[in-house]
């Protein structure tokens, strides 16, 4: 038998950190969506106990360090399931960069190795169990809109934001979330975005007000370490795009769009220098 998941890429609409907590990690406020840009896992059942992980791309492990297999020896261990599995990542989403694709590989393979393993696993704790992987792994277990507070894990569900498009460029550049963070400052921050403001525009459904509402207290940090990533996010701008903001710790720069009419020229205008565009819709 085979087990087909998608695992979509997030964007933060908004991010702010409020302080640095004594385990390390940081307190944060976030309002996260999924995009339709998505790697695609294919999962089977082995009848030797063992994990096998294969990919398409050349430039992700394959081994424990891969989230995938983490996530489905973490399933093992917790639900006592002594037959393997075989896992292909098809990839689409660009690694390192923002948009929580090894996260989502997890996540996919939690929801996946429930149903191939007749597990019975509820979603409250599959999303417990992708806590112990990652910050953004609960919230890909859930997909959707939410507001992730805590480290990234405590969830609100939200509505949809209004239907647009979003124009994703990334730069060929690596960002170390763990370095973003630990380079970050609260005390530098000159303005810090508003859950409350984005929430209010979704549920208004005003896709003006979203754009307005749009911040990303990281910025700050990426922009610093990589300032080609600001100018990319000035261009973009600069061809149109309603609202601008980074997504995540980067380096992906995300453009909401609501006229498709507007999108190929968007689209055209960032190929000139940057390789990695996607023109995708908001999943709703
Ligand atoms: C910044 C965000 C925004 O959605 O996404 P990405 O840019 O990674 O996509 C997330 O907060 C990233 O979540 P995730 O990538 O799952 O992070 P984790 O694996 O849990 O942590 C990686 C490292 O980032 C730091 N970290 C992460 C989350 C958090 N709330 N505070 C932190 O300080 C810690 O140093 C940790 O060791
Ligand atoms: N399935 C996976 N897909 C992509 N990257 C993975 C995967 N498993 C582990 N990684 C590693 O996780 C790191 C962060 O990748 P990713 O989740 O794409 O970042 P981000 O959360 O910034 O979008 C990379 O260094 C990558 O090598």
């Amino acid at each position: 038998m085979k087990i087909y998941e998608k695992a979509p890429a997030k964007i933060n609409l908004m991010l702010d950190v409020l302080h640095k907590r004594p385990d390390g990690f940081h307190e944060v406020e976030m309002v996260m969506t999924m995009v339709d840009l998505a790697d695609r896992l294919e999962m089977s059942a082995l009848p030797r106990d063992t994990i096998i992980i294969s990919s398409q791309a050349g430039y992700i492990p394959l081994d424990e360090k891969n989230l995938a297999f983490q996530a489905a020896r973490l399933i093992k261990e917790r639900y006592n399931v002594r037959s393997g599995v075989y896992i292909h990542l098809d990839k689409h989403i660009p690694v390192a960069a923002g948009l929580a694709g090894g996260s989502s590989d997890a996540a996919a393979t939690l929801r996946g190795l429930n149903r191939l393993w007749n597990l019975g696993i509820s979603n409250e704790e599959l999303c417990s169990l992708g806590a112990e992987l990652g910050s953004d792994v609960p919230f890909c277990v859930t997909g959707g809109t939410a507001l992730a507070t805590g480290r990234g894990e405590v969830l609100t569900p939200l509505d949809n934001p209004p239907q647009c498009w979003a124009i994703l460029a990334k730069l060929p550049i690596n960002v170390s979330t763990a370095e973003v963070y630990g380079k970050f400052r609260v005390d530098r921050v000159k303005q810090h975005p508003s859950a409350k403001g984005m929430i209010q525009a979704i549920s208004r459904q005003s896709f003006g007000e979203v754009c307005q509402e749009l911040g990303n207290v990281l910025e700050g940090v990426t922009f610093q370490l990589h300032p080609e990533v600001q100018q990319l996010k000035e261009t973009m701008g600069r061809l149109g795009a309603d609202g601008v903001l980074m997504s995540g710790s980067g380096p992906t720069v995300f453009g909401l769009v609501s006229k498709e009419a507007k999108v190929a020229r968007i689209y055209n205008g960032l190929r000139g220098f940057c390789k990695e565009v996607y023109a995708v819709r908001l999943l709703t």
